[in-house]
């Protein structure tokens, strides 16, 4: 009887070019319990993820400011009108979002702004802290977003929602966007790639990186 997964995208099931590794779509599949899979990217693109393996829907997006599972959508931020101002100040300022006009990063995103990480980091710090907002590096971009919303807070929802203790959960991520997946879950580990917060958080560090360590942490259960 294998655990049921928590799994991160970026670091964690992508390949270190960048891209989806092809064996996280059959690791999707074939793994014998639910999978949720737990994101900063903005709702769609989780929801597509899981469409095109052909696996249920079971995702934790924008940092846990989206979560759903059996037919069942939960926005947990009141909005995304504190990031988007604090965004359009950013820009106001010389600052720049860093994903061209099409924007396809932040176009659907309905709770937080995420910016790129040639960013003007010490702006950003500055807009966030005069906006009451937080950023998050999750080594993929800088997330601009209310505190206190985060991953381990929607995997506890979507256990609930599955029936499920969020403890019966084995968590794999590579960043300080997953160290309250790591808290929320029964059994955590972070990928060699992981940054020092994840590696400090996980119960295990694996040897492998991207998806060889994640496929590493999950033979511990085959
Ligand atoms: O969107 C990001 O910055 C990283 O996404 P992740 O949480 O799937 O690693
Ligand atoms: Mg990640």
């Amino acid at each position: 009887m294998v655990p049921p997964l928590v799994l991160d995208i970026d670091g964690t099931l992508t390949a270190p070019t960048g891209g989806i590794d092809p064996r996280a779509i059959e690791t999707l599949r074939e793994w014998d319990a639910p999978v949720v899979v737990a994101t900063g990217k903005a709702f769609p693109y989780p929801v597509a993820l899981c469409h095109f393996a052909n696996v249920p829907e079971r995702v934790i997006a924008e940092n846990g400011g989206v979560v759903y599972a059996d037919d069942e959508v939960t926005v947990t931020v009141d909005g995304a009108d504190r990031p988007r101002a604090a965004a359009r100040a950013f820009v106001d300022r010389g600052g720049d979002l860093g994903w061209g006009a099409a924007d396809t990063v932040n176009r659907w995103r309905e709770t937080e702004v995420a910016v790129h990480r040639d960013a003007d980091a010490a702006l950003l710090g500055a807009v966030a802290e005069e906006f009451d907002l937080e950023v998050v590096d999750t080594g993929y971009a800088y997330h601009l977003k209310t505190p206190d919303v985060e991953k381990g807070d929607g995997l506890r929802s979507v256990a609930a929602t599955l029936g499920r203790d969020p403890a019966d959960f084995v968590a794999v991520g590579d960043s300080e966007n997953d160290v309250s997946t790591f808290a929320a879950a029964g059994r955590s580990f972070a990928v060699a790639n992981a940054d020092d917060r994840a590696r400090a958080a996980a119960d295990e560090v694996t040897e492998g990186s991207h998806m060889d360590g994640t496929l590493e942490a999950l033979a511990t259960f085959a």
